[in-house]
């Protein structure tokens, strides 16, 4: 499905099998349906790589403590794996595991053949250094684009694995037809996992690129100023429906990194009911870049299986 500036006309939105569509102005950029056509498209390849060399690719996902969110996301990156054909080990560590436990665990899981992808779940509990054990994991494993040698290849424009959720999102503005080459594309948020790394993929050479990048965050002045600028906003602060209406251009594509629980319900960054009057092209949550990150941890997984066989 693809969105121009301009656009007019209602779109209908929702889920038949609930009953709960209805019509809004905006384009909705489902993010569920497309990562379904991608990972159809990621197993294929993998049954391929899989044929050729007798090689399943495999993920280990290391859990550490009990929280419950991150449980869930584990499981349903496991699910997805098995989906399209990707095998997967979960090791799960207690809450009072030390930095030096971990440490000999992603030690073995590097030196193991059979495993080419390794992803830690975060948050870590507090007794443990996340940098320490992100450098910890090899290069050639990094499937979320972690390691400092992974971020620098981004930087200098020549990645070797991008960063799930900012992939996600440009594969979401790919599909879309949303034109990023000279847009302004405001980014609210600087974390390491998705503003920082998608502010610099965003300004790089190339497709689901070339735009003008703005860096917004917790201490910048006139923040609606700056939002209501942009052609392509991303919302990645962690905060509950943070962005109104009023922070947004017209026509506006608009993409919520934001993944909040509030009364019980999920929610992203973005008042949805508000912002989807506004602007042109829209992502909900839940449906939204959620189901695209796994999407693109599946595909990092492959490339990872791909170039472990070509260095051994
Ligand atoms: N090393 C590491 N890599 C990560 O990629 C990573 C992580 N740690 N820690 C936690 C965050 C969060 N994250 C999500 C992925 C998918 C959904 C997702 O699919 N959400 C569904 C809804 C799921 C639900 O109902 O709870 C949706 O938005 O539609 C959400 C969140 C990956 N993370």
């Amino acid at each position: 499905m693809k969105w121009r500036t301009g656009e007019a006309g209602l779109r209908r939105f929702g889920n038949p099998a609930t009953r709960t569509i209805f019509d809004v102005p905006a384009h909705i950029i489902d993010g569920k349906a497309l990562a379904e056509k991608l990972r159809g498209e990621i197993a294929s390849d993998v049954s391929t790589f899989t044929n050729e060399s007798g090689v399943t690719p495999h993920l280990a996902a290391v859990l550490v403590g009990e929280d419950p969110a991150s449980a869930v996301y584990v499981r349903n990156k496991e699910r997805a794996c098995a989906n399209v054909g990707i095998g997967s080990t979960l090791h799960r560590l207690p809450a009072e595991t030390t930095q030096a436990e971990l440490l000999e665990l992603i030690g073995q899981l590097n030196a193991n053949d059979s495993v080419h992808g390794i992803l830690v779940q975060l948050p870590l509990p507090a007794q443990i250094e996340e940098k320490a054990v992100l450098d910890a994991v090899s290069a050639l494993k990094d499937v979320d684009a972690f390691h400092p040698e992974n971020v620098g290849l981004i930087v200098q424009g020549r990645p070797r694995f991008l960063p799930c959720t900012p992939c996600g999102v440009q594969q979401m503005l790919i599909h879309h037809g949303v034109q990023t080459a000279g847009a302004h594309a405001v980014v609210i948020g600087r974390s390491e996992i998705v503003g920082k790394p998608l502010v610099n993929m965003l300004m790089q050479k190339g497709e689901a690129a070339n735009a003008t990048v703005t860096v917004c965050h917790s201490r910048t002045r006139d923040l609606n100023d700056i939002t209501r600028q942009a052609d392509i906003l991303i919302a990645a602060i962690g905060l509950p429906l943070f962005v109104k209406a009023d922070m947004v251009k017209p026509g506006a594509a608009v993409i919520d990194v934001g993944i909040n629980r509030l009364e019980g319900k999920l929610v992203g960054d973005v008042d949805f009911d508000q912002v989807c009057e506004v602007a042109g092209a829209i992502s909900p949550v839940p449906g939204g870049v959620g189901p695209m990150t796994i999407t693109m941890l599946l595909r990092n997984t492959l490339t990872a299986a791909t170039l472990l066989r070509k260095t051994s």
